[in-house]
């Protein structure tokens, strides 16, 4: 869509995106994200292929919908394999100082983490909304469960404190792409998200969370006076 018919905030989104696609050069294999502002990342990569600024770029998509528009728009994709990656663009939904992160409210955590893991540079490109000065402030951390006993695991997850609930959108549970059912909790303020996180991982029942904790190198946050490039401290 051209820039004069977005809305100011998508248009903000697609300006922090804009920034980290020039991060990205020729023959890099690159994690694309997922979410509206991930959306903007993967195009503009397509569009740089397009206009022959970039060549020999392979992407691997964090989600069955990354996957179709990066084809749509030119991108190679290929599976996740070991090798890694120069670099991974996406989106988040609490950002806090030190670019510790809280994703997957549109349910793609998973496949994010297994993938930014393995990326030298993991990049977040957000607007100003994302910003927190303590993760769990606005948004729950969405915690994926195996669906087998999932009323066992949340069981489990209130045990330890955790309101929230089973995102459940319409009759039926949210279903991931991986098959799994999402609980998204509301975390106790001020939050731990380092204890709570090995906490979740030693809980049967739970698969990935949505703490994407000291991951990110650096953060392209764009709000109404320009875009502000975060870097992590240390
Ligand atoms: O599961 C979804 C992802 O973690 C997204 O990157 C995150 O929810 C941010 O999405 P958006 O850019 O749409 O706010």
């Amino acid at each position: 869509m051209p820039e004069a018919q977005l809305s100011g905030l998508e248009a903000l989104k697609r300006e922090a995106a804009v920034r980290a696609v020039a991060l990205v050069e020729s023959g890099m294999r690159v994690g694309l994200g997922t979410g509206s502002t991930a959306k903007y990342a993967i195009e503009e990569i397509g569009r740089r292929l397009a206009a022959g600024e970039l060549s020999g770029i392979v992407g691997v998509a964090t989600s069955e919908a990354s996957d179709v528009l990066a084809r749509q728009v030119g991108i190679p994709v290929e599976p996740l394999d070991p090798r890694p990656l120069d670099i991974a663009i996406d989106g988040a939904d609490e950002i806090d100082p030190d670019l510790n992160l809280i994703k997957g409210l549109g349910g793609a955590l998973l496949r994010e983490k297994l993938t930014e893991v393995q990326a030298r540079r993991f990049i977040v490109i957000a607007d100003h909304t994302k910003l927190v000065s303590g993760l769990g402030e606005k948004a729950p951390v969405p915690i994926e469960i195996a669906r087998f006993g999932f009323l066992s695991t949340i069981e489990r997850l209130r045990a330890l404190g955790l309101g929230g609930r089973l995102r459940q959108p319409g009759a039926q549970p949210y279903v991931s792409d991986n098959g799994n059912y999402i609980f998204d909790a509301a975390l106790p303020q001020p939050c731990d998200a380092l204890t709570l996180e090995r906490t979740l991982k030693g809980t049967l029942g739970v698969i990935e969370t949505g703490f994407f904790l000291g991951m990110a190198e650096r953060a392209f946050v764009a709000g109404l006076d320009g875009v502000r490039e975060v870097v992590r401290r240390g």
